[in-house]
């Protein structure tokens, strides 16, 4: 019986693939039909070739990528389907998805990709569409009109296992009861050897996961799970769901991931176009503001200031004090003719500016020219006043000569400087004498804590400050500002030729006007939506993912609210690992600056991950008695499972290094007989770092690596910081004391290093 089934799977399953054999050598033919035809010279002719050439090689890539794990699933269907709905972009058809079979029953197939036969019947379900639903939320008590559900387990293109759950046993007959397979493939899943890079979990997303994977797009929706229970995994699911189901709104204006840091992203980033999305930007919170690269942030303290939301207010009154009306009538010199300009010529100038309500640096261009025209007028007065003819036809040499004047420049630019944001900041940190106007409520303490020298390196926590200064400072110069809004027209632009280049090739239906039109930008240079989204500072983003929330400031939450002003995020973190010194202490807290301080269900709704699937029960349950001594607020889960190994504590005898060389080589031998990349994380804390790396690679060379670049390696030394987000087969923490007395929030920081091994965990303490 057993094996009847695995055949008749299989059967199905080779029919899939030869399917997507198919429309892949499809795809191969329009791509040589693109490449065969005869543009000529004309240029215009060739770039749209080459954008419809680019369309058929991503459809080849994305045929390419889905190969694995093809089809993971199948359903067995009760009843009548049920209607299906929702989701704008899911194709309708596919809902129907089901495949008859002779004796009556209906069969769904759930996969990575959505297929059908040359007839266009479906015959696999893409798992985004709401027919897949039930795959993931059917229970007995609740079987959503199933019979059965089963799991496709697979090594290459074969089918090595079956795994079956009978919703409605009462017709079953004794010897298909006993057709039920065994070991979960949710088990076997979390039992694999980890390799540094996340990876996709279509095959097994839980009920409570799915609930939030396919939460409606609108709103901001937070997510509040201890450690291991899916949070990055479900956030990353619900990005390429929305991307799928909402890919009308999305596709143009993309979708935001922000993680913690570039090893964070690195450890995610295989895991969206797995899932076969493109059109998602991936950044660090250090990444947010284009052209600088923050790699390092500031001492805890002075991090802490920069993140309060006052310094928006100090942002304001510094650049309204960039604007001077000179206290007394000044003497100008234009080709030696002396002209005195009188305080309210600046003053009146400033107001005309004002009223324009534009930022500091476009509101300038209406200041000179307010300005340059009055004393156009006073000159010429003035000059006529000395027996010279001057007709209006002479006012626009007038206005070049002032414009050109050393002194009329000076003159306007004390009044009004253009500034950059970066210059705004520098200055700002660089004189004190400065801050202390702008700030006389603030102690000279706080002051001290932003002093710095204006070559400084630019920090994390500034990039927000530059966001919100550029905010107020609009754009330096008004030809970018210019560009910017060619930018947003030419997109409208291409968005029409690709219309009408699908109508001359006769391909509609086939061929995507917007997936043709980014090709278009990408032709001309000007970049895929995610590349021209990361290059923007004003882009506006369909949908936010934020992971590791709970560390942001309220500055960066007001970085990201401009981002996203239609208010479509979603949030994932856990306020009990919260480790920055400027991030909140509640979710109620922390989506304040999004939100404003409305009441939960107000604006934003909140959904809880309970169970573990990461840590094994007996080191979550030590990380959770730590935490709780520690009075950190933590939520309980329990885990799926157990370890083979119980927690161990090494106690230097001699060199606390040697020690941990020894911890380490014990770790890996553990995972011996297979490629042993990414398996151990030795956590220190910053001031040991090099050292501890250093001692290391020289111990085991070329196995270790540190900080992000260690994820490619079978040993990563990095910090508690660093190892936010990410998880190892084994993990060795440093002397604990150490942890708690040198890192800022230590007991939050060895709480979350506790809590990254997948299946054993090492303390390595140094001698008594
Ligand atoms: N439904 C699932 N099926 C298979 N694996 C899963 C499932 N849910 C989570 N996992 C795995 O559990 C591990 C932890 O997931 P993830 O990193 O998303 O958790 P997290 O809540 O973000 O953790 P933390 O807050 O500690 O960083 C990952 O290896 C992930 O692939």
């Amino acid at each position: 019986m057993v094996s009847a089934e695995l055949d008749r799977e299989r059967d199905y399953v080779a029919k899939l693939y030869e399917r997507l054999d198919e429309l892949r050598a499809d795809a191969q033919q329009q791509l040589q039909r693109v490449h065969a035809q005869d543009v000529g010279g004309n240029h215009q002719s060739r770039s749209e070739r080459d954008a419809f050439a680019r369309v058929f090689e991503d459809r080849i890539a994305q045929l390419n990528d889905v190969d694995e794990r093809l089809a993971f699933g199948r359903l067995e269907v009760a009843e009548a389907a049920e209607g299906a709905t929702g989701a704008e972009g899911a194709d309708e058809s596919d809902a129907e998805g089901a495949e008859s079979d002779d004796d009556g029953s209906a069969y769904r197939y759930i996969g990575r990709i959505g297929l059908r036969d040359e007839n266009l019947k479906p015959i696999l379900l893409d798992w985004r569409v709401p027919q897949a639903g039930p795959f993931y939320q059917a229970t007995a008590a609740t079987p959503m009109g199933i019979r059965s559900r089963r799991h496709l387990l697979s090594k290459g293109r074969r089918i090595v296992k079956i795994e079956d759950e009978i919703f409605d046993s009462t017709g079953l007959s004794e010897e298909e009861a006993g057709a039920l397979q065994g070991e979960g493939a949710l088990m076997a899943s979390l039992s694999t050897q980890r390799t540094g890079r996340m990876h996709d979990i279509v095959a097994t997303i839980q009920a409570e996961q799915d609930r939030i994977i396919r939460s409606p797009l609108a709103g901001v929706l937070v997510v509040q799970g201890g450690p291991g229970t899916g949070k990055t995994a479900v956030a990353l699911h619900r990005a390429a769901y929305l991307l799928y189901s909402y890919r009308d709104r999305l596709k143009s204006s993309g979708v935001l991931v922000v993680g913690p840091s570039p090893a964070f992203l690195q450890y995610i980033e295989a895991v969206l176009p797995s899932l076969g999305e493109s059109g998602v930007v991936l950044s660090s919170v250090g990444q947010l503001y284009p052209g600088v690269e923050a790699t390092f942030d500031d001492e805890p303290e002075v991090a802490k200031v920069k993140g309060e939301t006052g310094m928006a207010a100090l942002i304001e009154r510094a650049i309204r004090s960039r604007q001077r009306v000179p206290a007394e009538p000044q003497v100008l010199d234009i080709n030696g003719e002396q002209l005195t300009v009188s305080p309210s010529v600046i003053a009146n100038a400033m107001a005309r500016a004002a009223e324009s309500r534009k930022p500091y640096n476009e509101a300038r261009v209406t200041f000179v020219k307010t300005a340059l025209a009055e004393l156009t007028r006073m000159l010429a007065a003035q000059l006529r006043s000395h027996g010279n003819t001057v007709d209006e036809d002479d006012y626009g040499w007038l206005r070049e000569d002032l414009r050109s004047s050393y002194d009329v420049k000076v003159a306007l630019n004390s009044a009004w400087i253009p500034l950059t944001p970066q210059k705004l900041l520098q200055d700002l940190f660089a004189r004190p004498q400065w801050l202390a106007e702008l700030t006389p409520t603030w102690s000279p303490a706080k002051r001290a804590l932003l002093r710095r020298d204006r070559e400084a390196p630019f920090t994390i926590s500034d990039i927000a400050l530059l966001d919100e200064a550029a905010e107020h400072l609009g754009e330096y110069n008004e030809r970018s500002a210019a560009n910017q809004r060619e930018v947003k027209q030419q997109r409208k632009r291409d968005i029409r030729n690709a219309e009408q280049a699908i109508k001359n090739m006769d391909v509609e239906g086939l061929v995507r006007a917007e997936d043709l039109a980014d090709n278009f930008a990408e032709q001309a240079s000007r970049g895929t939506t995610a590349e021209r989204a990361a290059a923007d500072r004003t882009w506006t983003y369909g949908h936010i993912v934020v992971d590791e929330a709970q560390e942001l400031s309220p500055m960066q939450w007001r970085l990201l609210r401009r981002r996203g002003p239609m208010r479509s995020f979603t949030i994932v973190g856990d306020i009990a690992q919260a480790s920055a010194a400027a991030s909140a202490s509640s979710w109620r807290e922390a989506v304040a600056p999004l939100v404003g301080r409305v009441q939960l269900g107000d604006g934003w709704r909140l959904e809880e991950l309970t169970v573990n699937y990461r840590t094994p029960a007996q080191i979550a349950e030590a990380a959770q008695v730590f935490a709780e001594e520690q009075g950190l607020p933590v939520t309980r889960s329990s885990s799926v499972r157990e370890s083979e190994w119980p927690i161990s504590t090494v106690r230097a005898s001699g060199a606390q290094l040697e020690a941990l060389h020894q911890a380490v080589q014990d770790a890996v031998a553990i995972d011996r007989g297979i490629d042993p990349v990414g398996t151990v994380g030795v956590i220190v804390v910053p001031a040991a770092l090099t050292e501890t790396y250093e001692y290391l690679a020289a111990a085991l060379p070329g196995a270790v690596g540190v900080g992000a670049s260690g994820l490619a390696r079978s040993v990563a030394v990095m910090t508690p910081n660093e190892a936010k987000g990410l998880e190892f087969d084994s993990v060795v923490i440093v002397d604990r004391e150490r942890i708690l007395r040198e890192i800022p929030r230590g007991a939050s920081a060895l709480y979350v290093s506790m809590t990254r091994p997948t299946q054993r965990l090492t303390f390595v303490e140094p001698r008594s």
